[in-house]
């Protein structure tokens, strides 16, 4: 019997609120009116100010595309905005047409060929390497510009402002549209796969790989976008100051800039918005009150270290309590558990198929040093069954699945998927080609919402009405409610959920009932028991908990250290001898 929790009707991941809670349409007003009345009250100076924030606004959106959603510390940011800067001023110089509109996407564009080619080779690069390395290519371009000239620098060539915009009041606005318009563009990114994924990403590669999610092109695109938005305001740079310079762009100001986004959290609209401020205000105002203004980058280094410290920015730690405040309004009704008992519950009796399996794995074996995890072992996973796979701590069961998956590539025999050998497939073609997995350790997000982490596990673009009626099956929370407000057994529900609509062939499932209370197991019962029927996909599964694969399993593979000792039906498998001696002792008889 379906247990369906109600769940407040919703449109849609794109229904969901928009930067600081307000419907997208309404934040945009709200700044718009903002912005003119700010620009027709303020004087020239603070204009200048005004400009230079909107600017580095741009600059954080950068940052909070490669660093604060895909979690890469790149530390020359500012130089792919000297690149941004240099083509508007070639642009300026030769008088390509278009105006500064067309430049500033060339001077984007330009940025994006310099970070695929600083992106490919630092993708294999991770934490402080990587940092060292995108830090070894500011530098590299700090001496190359400083021995050029920028495009007008030496015949004072001022970069021609669209008519327009031509006022200092006019190009505040300027700034801001252009900062407002990759608003949106992240906004609509956040709630898309590519959003997902940079998310997934930043969390787990391993994770996003058995999603299906390619770690190196996810990583690639975002250092593309972020190229691409700092070259932008680059460009605006130079429509702001007329002519810049390298100096404009040095890597020490890329780092200051990396601790300010750090610090404040730029993979949000505030975050973005209060880094912009700080960057173009701060030294400002040091310099007013008589404090050099370079200890302005000091402050932001310690506050940058103090983020690291509590794995936190100061955006994040405001949006969490925001949301306990919400949440201790609103709380999350209990799961509800099925109505009849399912211990003990009949299996449904499947026909098994006689043609290809789903999956079968012959003569495996995994060595780590001297020790032999897996033996020999051959197994078959006849499609729409549910084979169990159980065995004593340290059996080979887990090393099992990451070998079938593609986390684990040294190793002799075969494995194929619906007959075809996938032994040269990695980790995320293997899920693309329909093997899909969960982890022991849980490995979820917390910083997105339930109804985007369910179609980041499904691995496809799920329907509003999809993603409903998956989470009320599964008795999840509604799909607005953030990961971070779920419980650590519905969240191992999700992603069963998230998994199997995703319709794999195969799926395996590496303990999925661990740490759940026995109504939550009931729940899962119910659904593992349907998945083979409901989403045409065969289920390997591997649990401690043996009533819940006499309840779920048509086969069971017994591992014992690494070799197979037993396989067969439950109520055979599970009473044989040597079975119980090895795994279930007599508490089971
Ligand atoms: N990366 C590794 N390096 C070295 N040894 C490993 C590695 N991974 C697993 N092992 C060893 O391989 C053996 C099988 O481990 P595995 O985790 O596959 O067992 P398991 O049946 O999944 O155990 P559990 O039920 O506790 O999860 C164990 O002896 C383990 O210590």
């Amino acid at each position: 019997m379906d247990t369906v929790r109600k769940t407040r009707p919703r449109g849609g991941l794109l229904a969901a609120a928009g930067p600081l809670g307000k419907p997208l349409p309404l934040a945009l007003a709200v700044a718009a009116v903002v912005v003119v009345v700010l620009s027709a009250v303020s004087d020239s100076s603070t204009l200048f100010n005004l400009t230079s924030a909107a600017v580095s606004v741009v600059f954080m959106q950068s940052y909070g595309l490669i660093t604060g959603r895909a979690g890469v510390i790149s530390l020359c940011q500012l130089s792919f905005a000297a690149i941004g800067a240099w083509t508007v001023g070639w642009a300026n110089v030769n008088d390509v047409p278009g105006g500064l509109y067309v430049w500033l996407l060339l001077g984007g564009l330009a940025a994006v060929v310099a970070g695929l080619l600083i992106g490919l080779p630092a993708l294999r690069l991770r934490g402080v390497n990587l940092a060292v390395g995108t830090f070894a290519f500011a530098i590299a371009l700090d001496v190359v510009f400083g021995g050029l000239n920028f495009p007008g620098q030496s015949s004072s060539d001022l970069v021609q402002r669209p008519e327009l915009f031509d006022t200092d009041q006019a190009y505040f606005i300027f700034a801001a549209a252009v900062a407002a318009l990759i608003f949106v563009g992240l906004y609509f990114l956040d709630r898309s796969r590519l959003g997902g994924a940079l998310v997934e990403i930043r969390h787990s590669e391993r994770a996003a790989a058995a999603h299906g999610i390619s770690v190196t092109q996810g990583k690639l695109a975002a250092f593309a976008l972020s190229a691409f938005v700092a070259g932008i305001g680059g460009g605006l740079m130079a429509g702001q100051l007329g002519v810049v310079t390298a100096s404009n762009f040095s890597s020490f100001a890329s780092v200051a800039l990396f601790a300010i986004a750090l610090f404040v959290g730029t993979n949000n609209v505030e975050g973005a918005i209060a880094g912009g401020i700080m960057g173009a205000f701060v030294p400002v105002l040091m310099d007013e009150i008589g404090i050099p203004q370079d200890l302005a980058s000091l402050l932001f280094g310690l506050g940058a270290i103090q983020v690291l410290r509590m794995g936190q920015s100061q955006t994040d730690l405001l949006r969490g309590q925001r949301r306990r405040r919400r949440l201790a309004k609103n709380p999350i009704a209990p799961l509800q558990p099925p109505p009849v008992s399912v211990f003990p519950r009949k299996r449904p009796v499947r026909v098994t198929s006689k043609g290809v399996p789903a999956l079968e794995v012959r003569d495996l074996r995994v060595k780590f040093g001297n020790l032999v995890a897996v033996d020999d072992v051959s197994l078959v996973l006849p499609r729409g069954q549910i084979v169990g796979l159980v065995g004593p701590n340290g059996a080979g069961k887990s090393t099992l699945i990451n070998t079938v998956t593609g986390f684990t590539n040294r190793y002799t025999g075969q494995v194929l998927l619906g007959g075809k050998p996938i032994d040269a497939l990695s980790a995320h073609h293997r899920a693309r080609a329909g093997v899909r997995r969960s982890f022991q350790q849980l490995r979820v997000p917390t910083s997105i919402s339930v109804g985007m982490f369910l179609q980041v596990a499904a691995g496809k673009t799920l329907t509003g009405k999809e993603i409903d009626e998956q989470l009320a099956l599964f008795a999840c929370p509604p799909a607005d409610t953030p990961m971070e407000a779920v419980d650590v057994a519905t969240r191992r529900l999700l992603e069963v959920a998230g998994l199997a609509v995703g319709r794999p062939p195969v799926l395996l499932l590496d303990e999925p009932a661990a740490g759940h209370s026995s109504d939550e197991t009931r729940l899962l019962v119910e659904r593992l028991a349907e998945i083979p029927e409901r989403f045409d996909t065969s289920l390997l599964l591997v649990e401690h908990d043996i009533e819940l694969v006499r309840a779920t399993c048509d086969q069971v593979v017994v591992l014992d250290f690494g070799r197979v000792i037993a396989s067969g039906p439950p109520q055979q498998v599970l009473n044989d001898p040597t079975v119980i001696a090895a795994y279930l002792g007599d508490s089971t008889r």
